[in-house]
This record gives C-alpha cells, sequence and structure tokens, in this order.
C-alpha cells in the first residue's frame, strides 16, 4: 500500500503544515492511492504503527520529501512531499548532441524548476554552453548540429517541427557572456525586442523601457539620457542594459552564459544582485565558470563533464556533500 494523499487536516495536525498537491516522487517507485485507500489505512491507524519515516530529502523543486518505509520489511511504502513542488518550467530528457561526428552532449536528463536560479558549473569544454544553447534552440544557428532527445518547456516539446522559433526565443532570453548592445540609443536598445514582435505604440513603449530598466537596476543610472548611445556605457551597465533587452519582452526562462565573466567585481555584484532579484519573476539558467557564484546565486547546481551531467542537485548539497567524487574533486578544486 502506498500512500499519496492523506486526509488534510490530519496530516496538518501531525506535521503542523498544509500539505501540498499534486504530490509526486522522485524516489523511483509509485506512490499512487486513493484516498479511499489513504483513509482507510489512517483509520486502521496503519500509517502509525506499520510505517515510519526512514529519510527526508530536499527535493529538487522546493518541496521535502519523506520516505516512509515499513518498519518490519524496510521496504519503501512510499512518500509524502510537502512544501510548495515547483513546476518543472523546462526538462531535458535523454539529449545528446554532435557537432558534425563530434558527440558533445551524452544523455543529458535535467530539470530547470520555475523562478529559481540553476546553476550549470564544470571545467572547459564539458559542455555547459552547448547544453545551455539547446535550451532555446541556439545551436539550430550552427552547421552540422544534430541532436536528440526532448526538451520541453511547460510540457511542450521545443524540437516539434511547428514550433515557432523566433516566439520560443521571446520566451526563452538569452543574456551573453560578453555584453552585446546595439549600436543605438539606450532606450532603442531595450526597445528593440518590442519593435520587433510588432509594438508601436510609444506610450507604451515608454513604460516597458522603463520597467525593463528599473527591473535591471539601471533606470538610475540613465534615465537622463535614454537617447545617449549604449556603446558609451560600461561593461557592467552594458550588461545590465542587456538584461533589460531581454526582460522588456517578457521572456519567461532567462539564459546566462556566463554573464560576469567580462566584468569588474562591482558589477557582477550587482548582477548577482540583479539574478536574486529578477528570479521572482523569471526563471534562470545559468553557465559559470566561478564556484563561489554558483554557490551564492543558485538555487541548484548541475555538474557536466566529459558532456556528461555527473549530478544535480540543490546547490547546498553539491557545495557540502556532492554524491560524486569528480563533483567533490572539480568543487574543490582538484581539477578543472
Ligand atoms: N560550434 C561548434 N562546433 C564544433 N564543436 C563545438 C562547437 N561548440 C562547441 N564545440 C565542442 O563541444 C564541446 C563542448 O563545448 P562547450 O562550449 O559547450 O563547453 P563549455 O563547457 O561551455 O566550455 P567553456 O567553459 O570553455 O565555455 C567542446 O569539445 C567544444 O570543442
Amino acid at each position: 500500500m502506498l500512500l499519496s494523499r492523506m486526509d488534510e487536516k490530519v496530516w496538518k495536525r501531525r506535521w503542523g503544515r498544509q500539505p501540498a498537491y499534486p504530490l509526486d516522487c522522485t524516489a523511483g517507485f509509485p506512490v499512487h492511492a486513493s484516498d479511499e485507500e489513504a483513509a482507510a489505512l489512517e483509520r486502521q491507524n496503519i500509517f502509525l504503527h506499520r510505517i515510519y519515516i526512514a529519510t527526508t530529502k530536499p527535493l529538487w523543486g522546493t518541496g521535502t520529501m519523506i520516505l516512509f518505509r515499513n518498519e518490519i520489511s524496510g521496504s519503501p511504502q512510499g512518500c509524502f512531499c510537502f512544501g510548495r513542488n515547483s513546476h518543472m518550467k523546462m526538462q531535458a530528457q535523454h539529449l545528446n548532441l554532435y557537432y558534425g561526428t563530434h558527440q558533445a552532449l551524452f544523455d543529458v536528463s535535467l530539470e530547470v524548476p520555475e523562478n529559481k536560479v540553476v546553476a550549470l558549473i564544470g571545467p572547459s569544454g564539458c559542455g555547459k554552453s552547448t547544453f545551455l544553447r539547446t535550451l532555446n534552440r541556439m545551436n539550430d544557428l550552427i552547421d552540422g548540429v544534430q541532436i536528440d532527445g526532448k526538451i520541453t518547456l511547460d510540457d511542450r516539446d521545443i524540437y516539434d517541427k511547428d514550433v515557432d522559433l523566433v516566439n520560443l526565443r521571446k520566451r526563452v532570453g538569452m543574456v551573453f557572456q560578453r555584453p552585446n548592445p546595439f549600436p543605438m540609443s539606450i532606450y532603442d536598445n531595450v526597445a528593440y525586442g518590442c519593435r520587433v514582435h510588432g509594438l508601436t505604440d510609444k506610450k507604451r513603449l515608454d513604460e516597458i523601457v522603463e520597467k525593463s530598466l528599473r527591473g535591471a537596476a539601471l533606470w538610475d543610472e540613465v534615465k537622463d539620457r535614454l537617447d545617449a548611445s549604449a556603446m558609451g556605457m560600461s561593461g557592467g551597465q552594458q550588461q545590465r542594459l542587456c538584461i533589460a533587452r531581454v526582460m522588456a519582452v517578457e521572456p519567461e526562462v532567462v539564459l546566462m552564459d556566463e554573464p560576469c565573466s567580462a566584468l569588474d567585481p562591482i558589477s557582477t555584484m550587482k548582477i548577482e544582485e540583479l539574478v536574486q532579484e529578477i528570479k521572482k519573476e523569471y526563471t534562470i539558467v545559468m553557465v559559470t565558470h566561478n564556484m563561489q557564484q554558483a554557490a551564492r546565486v543558485s538555487d541548484y547546481t548541475a555538474f557536466f563533464l566529459n558532456g556528461k551531467l555527473i549530478e544535480h542537485d540543490t546547490t547546498d548539497v553539491i557545495f557540502t556533500k556532492p554524491h560524486d567524487k569528480k563533483t567533490e574533486d572539480y568543487i574543490t578544486g582538484r581539477f578543472g
């Protein structure tokens, strides 16, 4: 008998908090029981006497999973997840990628929870940027790239034939390693994407430009020179401008490929603060070489090596008690 739902009042009384639905299980065994089955268990007090809590584990999401085992046999009986279980905004499943005959990604499966920051780490050439680019099909622009596997955005495969790439890249925006403002005014940089998508109303554009620049913590610095060229800004300002430009089209996911690698420490700090702030509204996947940065800004960390995803977990777990020796060696600077 497996538990997946219990009477909420009973649960609340016992655990002092509301259970979260839908429940799920990452432990690799099913958790389905009807309400009647769960209630029947409760009536018989089976929950109390025969099943005990064996493990609590933070989930790849935002919840905690309690795994129940049979007290006598020790076999898993089910699990219960509480806390809010994040919606998985994007999921890669068994992804392989080839540049011509060179295979750069091997069977990568990774979930990206909504409104979280996922850091991709690993030594140079391990496939972080390649993986990042698969999330909005930027690799399609490279000749000879072949992909198999699946990547979903809100459960829809982004590699389906009828997916509109312009719309996909609006929903999944990208900030590059080096700030790449367009050679035009600050205002026009931010308004660019909206205009491409057909927005011409000046008042609406003004609102969007201001909101995006505020969102990118840049408004106060540039509000009096919106018509000045973006090329005259500092590197850190340019990178925040690029983030504002992405935010202006209201993406759901923001991909960042080492967004601070060309920036000084103060600009880096500003971008990190910005990432913390904007994750309330966006889901962020960030490639970084900087371990401290991954530890500071991300909720989850995925470690890549030689095109393989070695492991992924909460950032806390990856940095304090990784499961794989290779991860530990990399985190502690023994290689890479
Ligand atoms: N356009 C390309 N054509 C052919 N091979 C490529 C291309 N881009 C990347 N690769 C190869 O794919 C592998 C993964 O590269 P990728 O740039 O994704 O790694 P990375 O982990 O992001 O590295 P870095 O940290 O140095 O940016 C490498 O072997 C690289 O040489």
